[in-house]
């Protein structure tokens, strides 16, 4: 029965209590384990789920790091400050589709045989490889023996008890920070799901959380009818922004406004957000659900195997890739550069180079790289056009940073400003091409806003309706502070500091980057 249930990455633990946690993992400890995580990288030994004070000549230290693992990744409940939050059960039933419209003074359309509910113990393992030493590939060790350690994250889905009575909820949806692909898709799963629970008060707060403070942006009243067909336009039919009021003035605003579930769409500092809300609401003793999803075109957060819109930009990037190449290869010494998305990781640039085959440079923020001298980037275009006749460069925004004026300069959210790298490679290999006397012919494509504002593809609209139907469900199911994501190919909640206490990064010991660095063919750039 083990065996079997780790192989497929789910665990039943029948016996554990949702108990509080002794341990709170707090905004204090962040630089220190960011710091540590360097530490790690470099020694090879480091996981994402790391215990920072572990001492492995103890004994007993997989237990202890099991237990300490299990305390972190433990999901705020409405019970651990409720004694008296009352259990109903569940108004999501997939046996009785009829709307449910009447009210439930007679009780609620619940089928107790219908066993489509996730158990509250489920578990999903996080890290399913058992790699055997920490020279392996892409090793994720605790150990620097890199001993197997099972690490369990609670499963997502709709659970046979909730704890909001539907027809006293009063439901809010925010998207925050830059746009994404999916977004609308999550809104639209976010609304249907609420009414099949039979909530009828559903409003979107317009334009991320400055909507909570800025008069004169009412809110926009939601329900199947608006949202049906959203999902057929990209962008966010709420809107976005960055920035805006502090924490207390938005659960002011909410506390007015009689918001008890509030649905969070954006990235690492939305979610800081989000974290910080559900705080507040505890420290007000509010009887509220905060639940995020993670949208994050970047696919820089950690714990999941992709956030939504992440497949949909590599897909639409490869548009932008055979323009260039066309281009390049078109013209007497062409050089085709394309710009993508990716402020501190490199996924998209990575992905999409691969994808193509077209890519003979691919440039990340994870991977330092010199453009002048004997070994750097210039020199192996001068060759690859003489070699090749043409060449073919994909960068990503954030990468070679160091290579250009530092600014200083931050948006609303406080996040750094970051300089055109793909202006400056396209510059600087003009100016080299002028120096050393070989004519070139060079392209520069900015596809980032239009990738941005893409319809999702259709695995992105399946992975959108289904981390947005899962985030209702845990906002029925008592859960607050929490987010939604894909684990393994399964549909998990985890605790939302452990997932932004640093954005996640191309790994350069990894397969994957080696895959890339194989499909180019590039040299190192150092
Ligand atoms: N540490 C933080 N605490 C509270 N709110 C934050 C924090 N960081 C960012 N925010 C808010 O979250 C929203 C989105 O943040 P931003 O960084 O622009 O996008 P993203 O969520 O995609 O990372 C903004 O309204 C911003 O004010
Ligand atoms: O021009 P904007 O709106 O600041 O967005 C640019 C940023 O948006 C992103 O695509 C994603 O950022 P967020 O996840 O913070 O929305 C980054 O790659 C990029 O730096
Ligand atoms: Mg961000």
């Amino acid at each position: 029965m083990e065996s079997i249930s780790s192989a497929i990455g789910v665990k039943f633990v029948p016996s554990v209590k949702n108990s509080p946690p002794s341990f709170v993992f707090s905004g204090s400890l962040l630089p220190s384990l960011r710091s540590l995580d360097r530490i790690c990288k470099k020694n090879r030994v480091f996981s994402e789920t790391r215990n920072p004070a572990i001492d492995f000549s103890d004994p007993d230290w997989k237990t202890k790091f099991q237990e300490d693992f299990e305390r972190r990744f433990y999901i705020p409940h409405l019970t651990d400050i409720f004694d008296d939050a009352a259990r109903i059960p569940s108004t999501f039933c997939l046996k009785s589709r009829r709307p449910i419209t009447e009210d439930f003074a007679n009780g609620y359309p619940s089928d107790e045989k219908w066993n489509g509910y996730v158990n509250n113990n489920d578990r999903v393992l996080v890290k399913t490889i058992h790699y055997s030493s920490p020279s392996s590939a892409g090793a994720e060790c605790v150990d620097p023996d890199c001993t197997w350690v099972e690490q369990w994250v609670h499963r997502a889905g709709p659970r046979e008890k909730i704890y909001f009575k539907p027809e006293e909820v009063n439901a809010a949806i925010v998207t925050c920070g830059g746009l994404c692909p999916g977004l609308n898709d999550v809104i639209r799963q976010i609304v249907i799901t609420l009414e099949i629970y039979g909530v009828k008060k559903i409003v979107g707060i317009p334009f991320g959380y400055r909507g909570f403070s800025d008069e004169g942006i009412p809110e926009m009243p939601l329900s199947r009818k608006v949202v049906q067909n959203i999902h057929l336009a990209g962008g966010s039919l709420l809107g976005v922004s960055r920035g805006g009021p502090n924490v207390s003035d938005i659960v002011d605003s909410m506390e007015e406004r009689g918001i008890n579930m509030l649905f969070v769409l954006g990235g690492n500092g939305t979610h800081a957000g989000a974290n910080a809300i559900h705080n507040e609401c505890r420290k007000r003793r509010m009887r509220v659900a905060v639940v995020g999803v993670p949208k994050t075109i970047d696919n820089d957060i950690l714990l999941m195997d992709k956030t939504f819109g992440f497949d949909t930009a590599v897909e639409e990037a490869q548009r932008a890739i055979n323009s260039a190449y066309i281009e390049a290869h078109s013209a007497y010494h062409g050089i085709g550069i394309v710009k993508l998305m990716g402020r501190s990781s490199g996924f998209i640039a990575m992905h999409a180079s691969l994808a193509s085959g077209q890519i003979d440079i691919c440039l990340i923020p994870e991977v330092p790289f010199h453009l002048h001298g004997p070994h750097g980037v210039l020199r192996h275009l001068n060759y690859l056009l003489e070699t090749k006749g043409s060449a073919v460069v994909c960068v990503a925004e954030g990468a070679g940073q160091n290579l250009l004026q530092k600014t200083n300069a931050t948006d609303a959210s406080g996040n750094i400003v970051l300089g055109d790298i793909g202006v400056y490679i396209q510059q600087e290999i003009k100016k080299y091409f002028k120096e050393v006397g070989v004519p070139s012919d060079v392209k520069y494509i900015d596809p980032t806003y239009m990738i941005r504002a893409c319809r999702a593809n259709a695995s992105d609209g399946i992975l959108c309706t289904v981390l947005g139907q899962n985030a209702v469900h845990g906002a029925f199911a008592g859960y607050s502070g929490i987010t939604v994501g894909i684990c393994n190919t399964h549909y998990v909640y985890l605790p939302i500091p452990e997932v932004i206490s640093y954005p996640k990064n191309v790994d350069p010991n990894s397969r994957m980057w080696h895959r890339c660095l194989t499909s180019t063919g590039q040299p190192d750039f150092i």
